[in-house]
């Protein structure tokens, strides 16, 4: 009725056992087939081949078909089975589900212990490297400290020897402000005596020349008279040669009388005319010692030949005294002996009057002759004009010589008398000589002491400079702008003065004040002269530090000239100069380095930060753009400080070329316009940052350098520049910023604990270059004018301010595992996937 099921069992089931006992058996097999642990073999197979399989690991195959059995279940009881078996598999599906969610959650378990592991081994390799770094770092740590120990060293040192050279500066200055006070003094009284000595030796030698002319011709007529006088005294002799001895004697000796007193003028005339030569000479000398340039400078040395010089003078000055005496007491003399010789001739006359009766008596009682009253007239007219030249040449008034034999008889005589007044002359030549000698040697020795001095006081102030710099201090530089063609129109003096490399002297209504800077540029120093000491700079720049160039003056006084050069671009400035040696740098170090430049522009505008890359609307040239488009930029610092302009565009250059094409893309932007005081004067701030990123190619470390180049506008004042309107609140904005930065200027250098960099923009942008961690360089622009002096008075006492500033200036470098971990942050944020090679 019912087909019977065959169920193939295996020989567990007893045979000839009740239905009961078959069906536990069966149940018995479902419950330890489903329990026994599985079989290699069971893996592969279903139940069936299980239960096959099962029947595998019972006794052989013959054995086995023996003992199996064919049972034969009713229909009802297979129902039931059936229902059973249902069941069973039932349950064992719920087993199953609960096995499959037992599993599950086991590899969930595990999985989240994977991940755990995972980590564990992600964090563990991390720290690891971290490890590693920090030894590296404390390796660094302790080679910078070493560094720092032996720089500290270095730099104590080097400030020990400049407050030795400070104290010897001090004491030299002290020494030589003190020698040039007493030797100021010291000439002022000898030159006040000098010159009076002079204005008498002028007064003088005037009367002198004159006397010496009139002695001259004075002796020449005593010379012409004594001739005559001899001559006839020979012919009378001659003549009366038979006469008596005793008349003669007696006429001999009247004779004799009345010579004495000519012979003696005669020796006195001499002696004067001698004394004259040589004072004429030595006043010639002296005038022409006088006429040689005296030495300017004021040198200790000099003060011994002044003396000396005021010593001669003396000489001469006494010896004219003695002269003016000897004169006066030869024209006493001359004059007794002419009032004697008048009274004798009176005598001669009167008896020649009265004897013409006894004749022959009273001449052979008086011994006297017509020969002899003449020649005693001659000897009175010699008297009498000798008497008159020595009162010309005590007056000094200048005779009337009509008679030109007198005067060719005067020159004769004078001539013989000069040989004589040669060898005094020569002795003062001598001197004059020696003492022109003396001169030049202190002139050279002067030279060389002024030479040494200025070469000594460039070195000390390029070491100060060099100690300074060291030290971290901001260098500032000084140029001074050419004389414009307004300031000439308008008749302006100049008022400053380079006075060496370093020094830069300014004349004021207050007298005259020194500044010191690290490098002083006279208006006429070249643009490529300034880049040389600016080169340095850029060369840090590359190599990782961060540096800021940026000039700083009024309105005019040539900062745009200095930073970005003239409009035709034949003198180019700093800006265009730095593109160049950035790139020439890189073009050396290309074997060596991998380097990335990229840069931004930006100006700071009525307080406004604006990208120069971005157009601004309203402009012609360009691609209008409105302030709402434009991205705002904004100052922000990283952790090291350094400042970075967010939200301005970046552009990277491949070339100078390249950069300065985006630079004059720049410029173009910028807002400039013509003021009284610059026909192209700058309405806003330039900042231009290049980013120089470099990486070894040896040891893969990364240094990133900024340098950032600041053109500032400069301060004006409305009433000079007539500025009205939308360029009075330009030149409000521009004065308000600067203000700023003096404030910022001043607490720096008076170290405050408080720095007001918040109060502008333009200090924001500043902040690092400004006591922060750059290289800074100032260059503070000066106009020469005095029209300008207030203005430049402030721009070099705010430079002289920021010379005192310090900063500390440090080097972006990253190793090649902090490169790398920098490079794995900037994808991680950018949403890129990390490979495990990245880390
Ligand atoms: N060293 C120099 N040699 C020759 N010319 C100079 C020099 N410095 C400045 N000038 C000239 O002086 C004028 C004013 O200079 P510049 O425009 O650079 O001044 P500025 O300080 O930038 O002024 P502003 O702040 O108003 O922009 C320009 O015509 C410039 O060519």
């Amino acid at each position: 009725m019912f087909p019977d099921i065959c169920f193939p069992v295996q020989a567990v089931i007893p045979h000839k056992t009740s239905w009961t006992q078959k069906w536990a058996a069966f149940r018995r097999w479902i419950g330890a087939d489903r329990r026994k642990p599985p079989r290699p073999e069971a893996n592969r197979g279903s139940s069936e081949s299980q239960l096959s399989d099962s029947s595998n690991a019972a006794p052989p195959a013959e054995a086995q078909r023996s003992q199996e059995v064919k049972i034969y279940i009713p229909y009802e009881s297979a129902e039931l089975y059936i229902t059973q078996i249902a069941e069973d598999m039932e349950t064992m599906k719920r087993k199953h589900l609960e096995m499959v969610q037992e599993l599950e959650e086991n590899f969930q378990v595990t999985a989240r212990e994977n991940q755990e592991w995972t980590v564990q081994r992600i964090r563990s390799h991390h720290q690891n490297k971290l490890n590693t770094l920090r030894r590296i770092l404390d390796v660094y740590q302790q080679k910078v400290e070493k560094k720092e120990e032996d720089w500290e060293r270095r730099v104590s040192a080097l400030t020990l020897q400049i407050e030795r050279l400070q104290e010897e500066q001090r004491a030299e200055r002290r020494r030589s402000k003190e020698e040039a006070l007493q030797w100021h003094r010291e000439k002022s009284k000898m030159l006040e005596v000098f010159s009076n000595r002079l204005d008498v030796l002028h007064s003088h030698q005037a009367s002198t020349i004159q006397e010496l002319q009139m002695a001259r011709q004075e002796v020449g007529k005593v010379q012409e008279m004594l001739l005559v006088s001899a001559q006839e005294q020979q012919e009378a002799a001659e003549e009366e040669g038979g006469n008596s001895g005793d008349k003669g004697e007696q006429e001999s000796a009247a004779c004799h009388d009345s010579d004495q007193p000519l012979e003696g003028a005669k020796a006195r005339l001499e002696e004067l005319k001698e004394s004259l030569y040589q004072r004429e000479r030595e006043l010639t000398e002296l005038l022409e010692a006088e006429r040689s340039p005296v030495p300017p400078v004021p040198l200790p040395p000099c003060s011994v030949l002044l003396p000396t010089l005021i010593h001669q003078a003396h000489t001469v000055c006494t010896a004219a005294a003695e002269t003016r005496n000897l004169l006066v007491q030869m024209i006493e003399e001359n004059r007794l002996a002419l009032v004697e010789a008048k009274d004798q001739l009176d005598r001669l006359q009167v008896v020649k009057g009265g004897g013409d009766n006894r004749e022959d008596e009273t001449a052979d009682q008086e011994g006297f002759d017509e020969s002899s009253l003449s020649s005693l007239q001659e000897t009175v007219r010699g008297f009498e004009i000798c008497l008159l030249a020595l009162d010309f040449i005590r007056s000094g008034e200048s005779p009337h010589m009509n008679d030109i034999d007198d005067v060719s008889e005067l020159e004769d005589i004078l001539g013989r008398g000069t040989s004589r007044a040669a060898d005094g002359v020569k002795s003062v030549g001598q001197q004059l000589l020696l003492l022109q000698d003396q001169l030049k040697q202190i002139k050279e020795e002067k030279k060389k002491i002024i030479e040494n001095y200025t070469t000594e006081r460039t070195l000390r102030k390029k070491y100060y400079n060099m100690v300074e710099d060291m030290k971290g201090k901001i260098r500032v530089f000084c140029r001074i702008r050419p004389v414009s063609r307004t300031e000439v129109a308008q008749g302006d003096a100049v008022v400053l003065e380079k006075l060496d490399d370093f020094s830069v002297t300014v004349e004021t209504p207050r007298g005259q004040r020194e500044f010191q800077f690290d490098k002083v540029f006279s208006a006429e120093a070249s643009q490529e002269e300034l880049f040389q000491d600016t080169h340095r700079l850029i060369q840090s720049a590359l190599d990782g530090f961060n540096v800021c160039i940026f000039a700083y003056g009024q309105t005019g006084s040539g900062k745009t000239f200095t930073m970005v050069g003239d409009k035709e671009q034949k003198n180019l400035g700093v800006i265009p100069r730095s593109f160049n040696a950035i790139f020439d740098f890189i073009q050396e170090n290309s074997t060596k380095f991998d380097f990335k430049v990229s840069a931004y522009m930006l100006e700071l505008y009525n307080d406004r930060l604006q990208d120069l890359f971005v157009s601004q609307a309203g402009e012609a040239h360009v691609q209008p753009q409105s302030h709402s488009q434009a991205r705002r930029v904004e100052i922000k610092r990283n952790r090291k400080g350094v400042v970075f302009a967010q939200g301005a565009e970046t552009k990277e250059a491949s070339s100078a070329q390249e950069l300065y094409a985006l630079f004059q893309q720049a410029c173009a932007n910028r807002h400039i316009s013509a003021t009284k005081m610059n026909v192209e004067s700058s309405r806003s701030h330039l900042i231009v940052g290049i980013m120089v990123e470099s990486r070894n190619l040896t040891n893969g470390s990364v240094s990133t350098g900024k340098l950032s180049l600041v053109d500032l506008a400069g301060s004006e004042r409305a009433a000079k520049t007539g500025a009205k309107d939308h360029q009075l609140k330009e030149a409000n904005s521009i004065n308000k910023s600067l203000s700023a930065l003096g404030d910022v200027i001043s607490a720096l250098s008076a170290e405050l604990p408080h720095v007001p960099y918040r109060n502008s923009k333009l200090t924001q942008v500043m902040q690092d270059s400004l006591g922060g961690n750059a290289k800074t360089l100032m260059i503070v622009n000066i106009s020469p004018s005095e029209g300008n002096l207030e203005e430049t008075l402030t721009s070099l006492i705010y430079a002289t301010r920021v010379k005192a500033i310090t900063n500390n200036a440090q080097k972006n470098v990253d190793s090649k595992e902090i490169a790398q971990l920098k490079e794995v942050i900037v994808k991680l944020r950018s949403g890129q996937t990390v490979e495990e090679e990245d880390i």
